[in-house]
């Protein structure tokens, strides 16, 4: 009981102490981590050291600086000198959760617009319309002193822009770069509302998950077979399990790449747990009790099913928490009001599905719980979505705390060959009082 007393009073520690803890920058930008770059060609390009090595132009350097960046993340310097270079040359980038990736490919797509041509010339996908809706954000900050014309091609009703007062299909017909999920942006080029003929970078971010088939593969190869062939295609994600990887080199053929080893993945400022709950009602009591007995910054709660988030909002929320819910089965208002109001600290905890698994930035996040294991339709765990999971807290150098919930023999399982496969210990918490006694 002593021991079980010492690890929750440490967690409790842990996750306290979070809230107060500044990024470690220079942790991250000197991180041993060793990329391996593989490249097409042998010219002598080095990474870059500050922004201005890259030379870009002055505008764009002014936004990177208001938005706080003083010098490039490790991904940043080693990926942007090869990105930005011409003649252009294919990208298949690989760095972990949190490191930079979105700015190294906004900036790239920033650099090939030609701002008086009025055509569309850089178009970038993701698997969602919460994290297109972010890149678009990153967008909008690093090129405000920039003449770029925008498009944001989610789900949406046609109706005006509050902003400019045109029409979407306005919008669309003058924007020279456009953030998109893979529907929407597809049945766009369908509806020759966008051309395609003037597009000089093709962006997948998250591009294992939206090259996977069963994921939203065929819609991203369909757009691909519509570039233009001189078209730079630049990938980016902090996992490729084998099979994708090597469907990335035929969609991305000569490219330079970034790669990662599997047991190098894992971010190290993020601490993970795993809590043996004793059956399936017993976890909603240990997240209960959770809650209850910690102050928690904010957090992500993970379930698989959309009837498991609605049924856990609905409880914890009687039972007094103060939570929010978001998965695919709202409308798209309903999820841009819970995302922003989560993005404002308006409400601290979010329980949600894989849908917001990968990429989502908010940096207050410092716990992630795992209400149940990511695994994939036979019940075997699916690591890269594990990994995206956790990689919502710890971002940019900053730390945080994971847990996971077990409750049977198979969950158990899941944790350990999680745990084996990213070769990172998963720390037992034990359940005490007032865990024991309730159930
Ligand atoms: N050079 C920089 N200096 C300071 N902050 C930065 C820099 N580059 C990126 N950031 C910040 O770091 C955070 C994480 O960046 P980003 O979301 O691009 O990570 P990512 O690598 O795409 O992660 P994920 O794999 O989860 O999608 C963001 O808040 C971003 O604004």
């Amino acid at each position: 009981m002593e021991n079980g007393a010492t690890e929750v009073n440490s967690l409790t520690e842990q996750i306290s102490n979070l809230e107060t803890q500044e990024p470690k920058h220079n942790a991250l930008q000197e991180s041993s981590h060793d990329v391996v770059v593989t490249r097409v060609d042998d010219d002598p390009i080095l990474s870059v050291t500050t922004f201005e090595d890259l030379k870009l132009n002055e505008n764009l350097l002014k936004g990177i600086y208001e938005m706080g960046f003083t010098k490039p993340s490790k991904i940043q310097a080693k990926a942007l000198p090869l990105l930005i270079k011409t003649p252009p040359q294919n990208m298949i980038g690989q760095s972990q959760s949190g490191t930079g990736k979105t700015a190294a490919f906004v900036l790239t797509m920033l650099s090939r617009i030609d701002f008086d041509l009025k055509s569309l010339q850089a178009l970038c996908l993701a698997p969602s319309r919460e994290l297109a809706r972010q890149i678009m954000v990153e967008v909008l900050k690093m090129a405000k002193y920039t003449p770029v014309m925008t498009a944001e091609a989610i789900r949406e009703s046609n109706v005006k822009s509050y902003t400019t007062g045109k029409s979407r299909n306005e919008e669309f017909a003058e924007a020279q770069l456009i953030v998109g999920t893979p529907g929407t942006v597809y049945d766009l080029f369908r509806r020759r509302i966008i051309n395609k003929n003037t597009i000089k970078i093709f962006v997948l971010d998250e591009a294992d998950n939206m090259l996977d088939q069963q994921s939203l593969g065929d819609q991203s190869i369909k757009i691909k077979n519509m570039m233009p062939k001189d078209c730079q295609i630049v990938l980016f994600s902090a996992t490729y399990s084998r099979e994708v990887r090597s469907f990335a080199e035929r969609f991305a053929p000569n490219a330079n790449q970034f790669s990662l080893k599997v047991e190098e993945l894992s971010v190290k400022t993020i601490s993970q747990f795993y809590m043996d709950c004793k059956n399936e009602q017993h976890k909603f009591q240990v997240l209960d009790d959770l809650y209850t007995l910690l102050t928690i910054g904010q957090s992500i709660i993970f379930v698989q099913k959309r009837d498991t988030a609605d049924i856990i909002a609905r409880r914890m929320t009687e039972n007094g928490h103060k939570v929010i819910n978001l998965h695919g089965g709202l409308s798209a208002n309903e999820r841009d009001h819970v995302m922003d109001g989560f993005r404002r600290g308006d409400a601290k905890v979010l329980i949600t599905t894989n849908v917001l698994s990968r990429g989502i930035d908010v940096l207050q996040v410092n716990l992630v719980i795992n209400y149940d294991l990511p695994t994939d339709a036979t019940g075997k765990p699916d690591f890269e979505t594990y990994l995206h999971r956790i990689g919502r807290t710890g971002r940019f150098g900053r730390t945080g705390v994971s847990i996971n919930f077990v409750h049977d023999a198979n969950s158990w399982e899941v944790v350990k060959s999680i745990e084996q496969h990213f070769q990172r210990e998963i720390i037992k918490i034990e359940i005490i009082f007032p865990f024991n006694n309730i159930c």
